[in-house]
């Protein structure tokens, strides 16, 4: 379980988390929901160690962070971060040499599951398979999270769909995938859980089936309420 417990952050004079709490279990999806500038991309920031927090802590599968809890967790960002004239399979090979967890096989099955082609250049990816690749990065890991920041942004239906599509086939396993977004619409069937944020500050946090069964509310229901008041 990934556990964020009463984590604050100031930017200057700027509180942009101010006591943020919430799980999220392995076997999941659970996803990070807030307008723009709510907060979201510095959570997984902080989850990830790449900026410092004021105040709370984190912990991952019962550990404080440290050097071993990240080879649990792979990040994937909002954009690829390789060289443009690198070729895929030099990305590849990239993260062949340097993560010690990662599974050239399920590489393979990603690849072919994107239809992306080795011997293209990164910098001439669109925005759609630059994502797709991006994913692969991340997901190609034996690690027990996945962490991605905004997976769907500025990318076309299809594409959109085609990554959806990952989230239910065999290539996730049980592993705790955390997501953030501000557009639920392409995941709301395939989440466990809904955090939503508001300003730096968890509002609502629940169950997705029991909010279904229980309050008969699906995620964009309940983000009307808290949004649009
Ligand atoms: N490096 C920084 N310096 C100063 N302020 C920052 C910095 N990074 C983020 N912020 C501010 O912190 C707040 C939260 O930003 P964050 O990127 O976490 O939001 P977000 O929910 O991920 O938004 P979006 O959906 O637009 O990506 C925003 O007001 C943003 O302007």
């Amino acid at each position: 379980m990934i556990e964020v417990s009463d984590i604050r952050k100031k930017y200057r004079r700027k509180q942009v988390l101010g006591g943020v709490s919430f799980q999220a279990q392995k076997g999941q999806i659970t996803s990070l929901i807030g307008l723009n500038g709510a907060g979201k991309s510095t959570v997984l920031k902080a989850i990830m160690g790449l900026t410092p927090i004021d105040g709370g802590s984190i912990r991952i599968g019962g550990q404080a962070i440290s050097p071993a809890a990240y080879n649990t967790i792979a990040f994937i960002p909002d954009r690829l971060t390789m060289p443009g004239s690198m070729r895929l399979r030099d990305g590849l090979q990239f993260m062949a040499d340097f993560y010690p967890r990662w599974n050239p096989a399920r590489a393979e099955d990603l690849m072919s599951f994107f239809r992306l082609e080795r011997g293209e250049k990164i910098g001439r990816l669109s925005k759609g398979t630059a994502m797709k690749f991006n994913l692969v990065l991340g997901m190609a890991q034996d690690v027990d999270y996945v962490l991605m920041d905004e997976p769907f942004s500025g990318i076309d239906l299809f594409s959109r769909e085609l990554i959806a599509e990952v989230f239910t086939s065999q290539l996730v396993e049980d592993r705790g995938v955390l997501i953030t977004t501000h557009e639920i619409g392409d995941i709301e069937h395939l989440i466990d859980h809904a955090v939503l944020l508001d300003q730096g500050r968890v509002v609502r946090d629940f169950d997705c089936e029991q909010m279904r069964e229980e309050h008969g509310k699906s995620v964009i229901d309940v983000m009307r309420e808290v949004y649009r008041g």
